[in-house]
């Protein structure tokens, strides 16, 4: 019904995507200069995707913009949690009071702000790696510090080393755990028992968590995600982050949901953050979680494809690459030890020699050398050039 087969013209719309990646992946401004033109670049490496969002999105928006007036805007009405909410009960099996709903611009802001509101100046943050960066850069940002918690990978297969986050959680000074749920960039989606693990240690240790959901929507057609919070329902020290940005591919349009069921830090948030909301972002989010669905699972059979292409591709091109599918998200997670050593910039190589702009494993805080993150997320003959320019690249090398 849909056509993820669409090749969209992105440039001139202020995309991160094709406009900021000298900036974000080699720190360099517009001077830097390579043997390719940007036009000429497969783009692999920022989370967004290169989808058209649904049309149903595209449709409220443009009913709001019939209103013809943007004042100042809240979500005053139930019409946006009831949606919302109804999505987490369908989909999830979870709810959540109206009241413990707040929004931010984005799941990036609030963690700037929730570790702030959270950590003691002398305490620190916890989070499993190789880790999103920005759960460094919220901690690194607020001067509260960090502690890595190392995944075990079994030849791409990874697993928590429940020892170490154990021993590591018992520091009283540790009191707040940034779990990714599903996990950026490994792609895990945590069981019930590994998630059970973790919020019993953080439990014990009367530990904060929030539950970076992000991804939640965008797993392989056979997984289901499981909201932390779901299985603690009396613990009121978790706070979980979701939002449509992922899922609908509408991060531009900065609008997430962050659940906040302790009363004392929710009012926090509501005396500190500047909570005002761009009215079309409600009206879009909101026909998203209401009439999106049909779009998502047509995505998600269109992205489970892209890996198992990906996965027989690297198999017959580059078979000394290790590469399991992803449980979640569209992000591809390839360990290429057997062909670079640690000390190797592979964005920059894949840049300058396969036209391919992706992010290699410098960019995931720890436990990540030698490996490249490829965003799944295009039309499949982007991808499969992509694929042919990065193993051509290594082949001859
Ligand atoms: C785990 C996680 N949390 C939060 C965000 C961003 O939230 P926002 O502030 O946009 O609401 C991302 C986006 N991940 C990206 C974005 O580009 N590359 C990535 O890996 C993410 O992967």
């Amino acid at each position: 019904m849909y056509n993820f087969d669409e090749i969209i013209d992105r440039r001139n719309t202020n995309a991160m995507n094709t406009d900021g990646f000298r900036d974000y992946i080699f720190h360099a401004d517009d001077s830097m200069t390579f043997p390719y033109k940007d036009e000429e670049f497969i783009r692999m490496w920022v989370a967004d995707m290169e989808f058209a969002i649904p049309q149903v999105i595209i449709d409220a928006i443009k009913e709001r913009l019939d209103r013809r007036i943007f004042g100042y805007t809240r979500i005053f009405s139930d019409t946006y949690y009831n949606a919302f909410v109804n999505w987490c009960i369908r989909r999830y099996g979870w709810s959540f009071e109206r009241k413990h709903l707040v929004m931010s611009n984005g799941i990036i802001p609030a963690l700037y702000e929730l570790v702030d509101y959270i950590c003691k100046p002398d305490e620190k943050v916890i989070f499993l790696t190789p880790s999103y960066a920005y759960f460094k850069y919220a901690a690194d940002f607020n001067h509260r510090e960090c502690v890595c918690a190392d995944l075990i990978n079994d030849n791409g297969r990874y697993s928590i080393d429940f020892d170490d986050f154990e021993r590591k959680a018992a520091d009283e000074k540790t009191t707040l755990f940034i779990l990714c749920n599903p996990h950026n960039p490994t792609g895990r989606v945590w069981t019930e028992e590994e998630l059970r693990r973790l919020g019993d240690i953080c439990v014990k240790n009367d530990m904060w968590i929030i539950s970076d959901e992000i991804h939640c929507d965008l797993l392989r057609v056979d997984k289901k995600h499981i909201p932390l919070a779901n299985l603690f329902p009396e613990y009121e020290k978790i706070v979980t982050c979701m939002a449509p940005s992922k899922t609908f591919n509408m991060a531009g349009l900065m609008l997430s949901n962050i659940i906040i069921p302790n009363a004392k830090l929710r009012e926090i948030w509501l005396s500190r953050h500047y909570n005002f909301d761009n009215p079309l972002s409600v009206a879009g989010a909101q026909a998203a979680y209401e009439e999106g669905e049909l779009w998502l699972e047509e995505l998600r059979v269109y992205l489970d494809d892209n890996f198992h292409f990906t996965r027989d591709y690297l198999a017959e091109n580059l078979p000394k690459a290790v590469f399991e599918i992803s449980e979640a998200t569209y992000l591809a997670w390839v360990n290429l030890s057997a062909y670079f050593s640690k000390d190797e910039d592979l964005s920059m190589f894949f840049a300058y020699k396969a036209g391919v702009l992706l992010e290699g494993g410098g960019m995931f805080v720890q436990n990540s050398d030698c490996f490249i993150r490829l965003n799944l997320a295009c039309p499949k003959s982007v991808l499969a050039e992509g694929l042919k320019r990065i193993c051509d690249a290594i082949n001859t090398k």
